[in-house]
């Protein structure tokens, strides 16, 4: 019997050196037998995988396929038929912890090896993190450049705000609790996070430093950190929307993610004439996902910002130089875009419509399902649109789901739109005809200046509808 000690190395069949096997790996032959998916390994999937013809081993976490490397093995078939099926980490080490299997296996990994209650993240981890209550559920996987985390929340619309405070330890904010992953190594930013919001499922990739695979992510803890209120961001660029609108880009000065659901907002905090002036803005992220100046990355924050005579914070956004820095709360309100509506009626005016923005880009980019919306947008004059060619090119290519109304109170030469203020008249125009059981499907959002927002809710009220089927932006 082989042991660290005695070396009892066989002959190997021609054609079945090293020089061979890696020649093997680079032939483009599936040696994982998966496919090269990197699946979850439960440890009973892996004793299925025990034959000389099927086997399968886990090292340091790893699963591997070894039924081709049988004929390479230099100890032989027999020795390594050993370890098949299971977690073969000790016997490995104890006859050769020095040998790089890593390398020798790269182009088999199955994937990792999980405990079967891996779903209950506490229970996997007990040993070494402070995490008491029982409610985080996640999951993690990688491949040679990225390792993801999946979260469950089981609360619609989470709250996410994710930083990296240094390259291999992220802090995530879920649901008002910090908790905090040292990971197994450097991990860049920015990082990439989807989250499918009626199920609170958060998934959060982070592109690894350096390729290859991990054998653990690392350790959690729960954080007893202060929460940051503000950050610092920098603006980047801005330009004008209209005569008195801007567009303003900025960027997180730390590695820092805030997710701003549709229809939610931020403050915005200045210091201006030595007083700090903090305003409610909504981010346009994601609408525009490109702009002249390249791709906006998901670290950054766009706002579009009106400059009011009087607005001392308007008129300091406006004025501000590329460079510059302002601070941005944490996101705040309680907008839900109903899912269970199908069909949306946004009436907004002005800037009001930024949140309509979000929410009609998720609407047209919802995996879930496909609503209908309508817009009737209320402005002074043409030039007063904003981002008209966006909102012309959204309706174009989505014409069946997408209708956009334009309403100008000045008398213009204008033809796709009507003339007028919103009123009874131009609600009954737009809004669709329907019965009780049809309007069940509908909801209507409005977002202007005060008096707008009062005299749309009385005619939405006026059209049959309840608190709970519209929402009006304060
Ligand atoms: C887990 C079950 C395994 C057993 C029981 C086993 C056993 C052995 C034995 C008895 C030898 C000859 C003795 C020696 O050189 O010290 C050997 C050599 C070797 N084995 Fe394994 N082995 C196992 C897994 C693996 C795996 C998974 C790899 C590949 C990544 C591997 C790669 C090698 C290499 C490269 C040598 C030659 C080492 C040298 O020349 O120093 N073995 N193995």
């Amino acid at each position: 019997m082989a042991t660290g000690t005695t070396r009892n190395k066989v002959a190997l069949a021609p054609g079945h050196s090293l020089m061979d096997w890696i020649r093997l790996g680079n032939s483009g032959n599936d040696l994982t037998g998966v496919g090269g998916k990197l699946l979850s390994v439960s440890k009973s999937e892996l004793a299925k995988h025990n034959k000389r013809t099927d086997a399968w081993l886990a090292i340091r976490g790893t699963v591997y396929n070894v039924t081709r490397y049988m004929d390479f093995h230099p100890g032989g078939v027999d020795e390594l038929v050993r370890g098949i099926g299971t977690d073969a980490t000790k016997l490995f080490s104890e006859i050769h912890a020095w040998v790089n299997y890593e390398s020798i296996l790269q182009k088999c990994v199955v994937g990792r090896l999980v405990n079967e209650e891996r779903f209950k993240l506490p229970n996997l981890l007990k040993a070494d993190t402070e995490v008491s209550e029982n409610d985080l559920n996640m999951d993690w996987f990688q491949q040679l450049g990225f390792i993801c985390f999946v979260f469950y929340t089981k609360t619609p619309y989470p709250e996410v705000s994710i930083t990296l405070k240094r390259p291999n330890e992220f802090c995530f904010v879920l649901n008002g609790k910090t908790r905090s992953i040292n990971l197994h190594k450097a991990v860049t930013w920015p990082c990439v996070v989807k989250i499918v919001a009626d199920i609170g499922k958060v998934q959060v990739k982070l592109i690894k430093k350096v390729l290859g695979l991990w054998p653990i992510f690392g350790t959690i803890s729960l954080t007893k950190h202060i929460q940051i209120d503000y950050w610092k961001c920098e603006l980047l660029v801005s330009y004008d929307v209209t005569d008195n609108v801007k567009y303003l880009l900025f960027k997180y000065e730390q590695n820092v993610y805030n997710h701003v659901y549709p229809g939610r907002h931020i403050y915005v905090k200045a210091n201006v004439n030595g007083h700090n002036v903090s305003r409610p803005y909504t981010p346009v992220w994601p609408i525009v996902e490109t702009t002249e100046y390249g791709r906006i990355s998901e670290d950054t924050l766009c706002v579009l910002v009106k400059n009011y005579p009087n607005g001392k914070l308007s008129q300091h956004l406006c004025s501000l130089r590329q460079g510059d820095s302002i601070e941005v709360s944490r996101p705040q309100g309680n907008f839900e875009c109903w899912t269970s509506k199908t069909n949306l009626i946004l009436l907004a005016a002005g800037t009001g419509i930024t949140p309509m923005l979000s929410i009609i880009w998720n609407a047209l980019h919802s995996p879930i399902k496909k609503y209908n919306v309508t817009l009737l947008f209320c402005n002074k004059k043409e030039s007063y649109i904003i981002w008209k060619n966006y909102l012309d090119k959204k309706s174009a290519t989505n014409s069946s789901r997408l209708t956009v109304r334009y309403i100008l109170s000045e008398k213009e030469n204008y033809e796709s739109g009507d003339e007028g203020h919103v009123d009874e008249n131009i609600i009954n125009k737009y809004f669709p005809v329907f019965n009780d059981n049809t309007k069940n499907e509908y909801a209507v959002c409005i977002c202007g200046p005060p008096g707008f927002n009062k005299l749309c809710e009385k005619l939405v009220i006026q059209r049959g509808f309840n608190k709970d089927e519209y929402f009006v932006f304060g």
